[in-house]
C-alpha cells in the first residue's frame, strides 16, 4: 500500500475531491518527546472535502498526531501545510483561524454551563473575542440558533452540561466547533464513552457535516463497524509511523494491518 495514492473507488464526497489538491498535507512528521519517538516520519496527503479515519492500537500515536496537526505539541521534525501554507509553526489559534478545528478525546465542556452559553462563548471566540468578555457573548443569537438546530440539540438549549447524557455532550463539542465553521475538522474519538444507542444517531450529524456540509474530516475510531460507510480512506498508525492508507475494506483485508491488531479485533 502506498500511504499518499488515492484509492480505487473511495466513496463519498472523496471521490469528487480525488484531483484535487491536498487541502492538507504532512511531510515527514515527527515528534520525539524525552528520548521517546512518538511519530516517526509521518507523510499523508488529505483531500478537500475527504473524510480520512484513523485507527490503530493504543498509544499508536493517533492522538499525537492530531496535537500535531492542532498545534498543541511542536513537530520535531517535518512539515504540516494546509492549503498550501506551511503552519508548522503556528500557534493553535492561528491555525483554528486557517480553518483548522478539533475535539478532544476526553470532555472539554463546562459542567455548569448550559448548552447555549457554550455556542455563545465559541461564537464570541470565533470572532476574535476572548473567552473573558462574557458580556458580549449575548450578541451572536443567530450563530447559537444555528448551531443548536444543525445538531438537534435546540431542545436541550437551557440545559447545563452536566446534566447532557454522553452522547448530547458529544454533540455538544461538535456544535461548539462549528460554531467556528471549520473546513477541517479533527475529531478524536468522538464516540468515547457514547452508549450504543446513541452511536448511531452522532454517526448520522458527523456523516451529514461531512456528505452535506462538505467538510474535510480527519477522525480516530477505534470501531471499524462506524467507519464502514463513512470514512472514504483509513489510515493505520502503528508504534507512531503510518502503517497503511486505503478503503475501509482494503485496509480490513490487508494482512500486515491484520498483524499490528493481532489479539485485537478490527
Ligand atoms: N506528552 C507526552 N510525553 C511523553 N509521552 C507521551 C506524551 N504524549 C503521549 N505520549 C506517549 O506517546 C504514545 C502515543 O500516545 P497517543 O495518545 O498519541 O496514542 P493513541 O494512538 O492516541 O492511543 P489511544 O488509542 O490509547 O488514545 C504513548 O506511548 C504515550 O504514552
Amino acid at each position: 500500500m502506498t500511504p499518499t495514492t488515492a484509492p480505487e473507488g473511495a466513496g463519498g464526497a472523496g471521490t469528487g475531491a480525488a484531483a484535487a489538491a491536498p487541502v492538507l498535507r504532512l511531510t515527514g512528521l515527527a515528534w520525539t518527546v524525552g528520548g521517546a519517538t512518538i511519530l516517526d516520519d509521518v507523510t499523508l496527503d488529505v483531500r478537500e472535502g475527504e473524510f480520512l479515519a484513523f485507527i490503530g492500537p493504543n498509544g499508536a500515536g493517533k492522538t499525537s498526531l492530531f496535537n500535531q496537526i492542532s498545534g498543541l505539541n511542536p513537530a520535531t521534525a517535518g512539515r504540516i501545510e494546509l492549503d498550501g501554507t506551511d503552519i508548522t509553526d503556528r500557534a493553535p489559534h492561528a491555525r483554528a483561524r486557517l480553518g483548522l478545528g478539533r475535539t478532544f478525546q476526553t470532555s472539554s465542556l463546562w459542567p455548569a454551563l448550559t448548552v447555549a452559553d457554550h455556542l455563545r462563548l465559541a461564537a464570541q471566540a470565533a470572532t476574535g473575542g476572548s473567552y473573558r468578555i462574557w458580556r458580549r457573548a449575548g450578541r451572536h443569537t443567530e450563530q447559537v440558533a444555528e448551531a443548536l438546530e444543525r445538531t438537534g440539540l435546540a431542545h436541550r438549549a437551557a440545559t447545563p452540561a452536566a446534566s447532557l447524557s454522553h452522547g448530547e455532550k458529544r454533540k455538544l463539542e461538535l456544535a461548539v466547533l462549528l460554531v467556528g465553521e471549520p473546513r477541517v475538522m479533527l475529531l478524536d474519538e468522538p464516540m468515547a464513552g457514547v452508549s450504543a444507542e446513541e452511536v448511531p444517531a452522532l454517526t448520522d450529524l458527523i456523516r451529514s457535516l461531512h456528505r452535506d456540509e462538505g467538510r474535510t474530516v480527519l477522525m480516530v475510531e477505534h470501531h471499524m463497524d462506524v467507519l464502514l460507510g463513512l470514512a472514504d480512506r483509513v489510515a493505520v498508525m502503528h508504534h507512531g509511523t503510518l502503517l497503511a492508507l486505503d478503503t475501509p475494506e482494503a485496509v480490513m483485508a490487508d494482512p500486515i494491518v491484520q498483524q499490528a491488531y493481532l489479539g485485537e479485533a478490527l
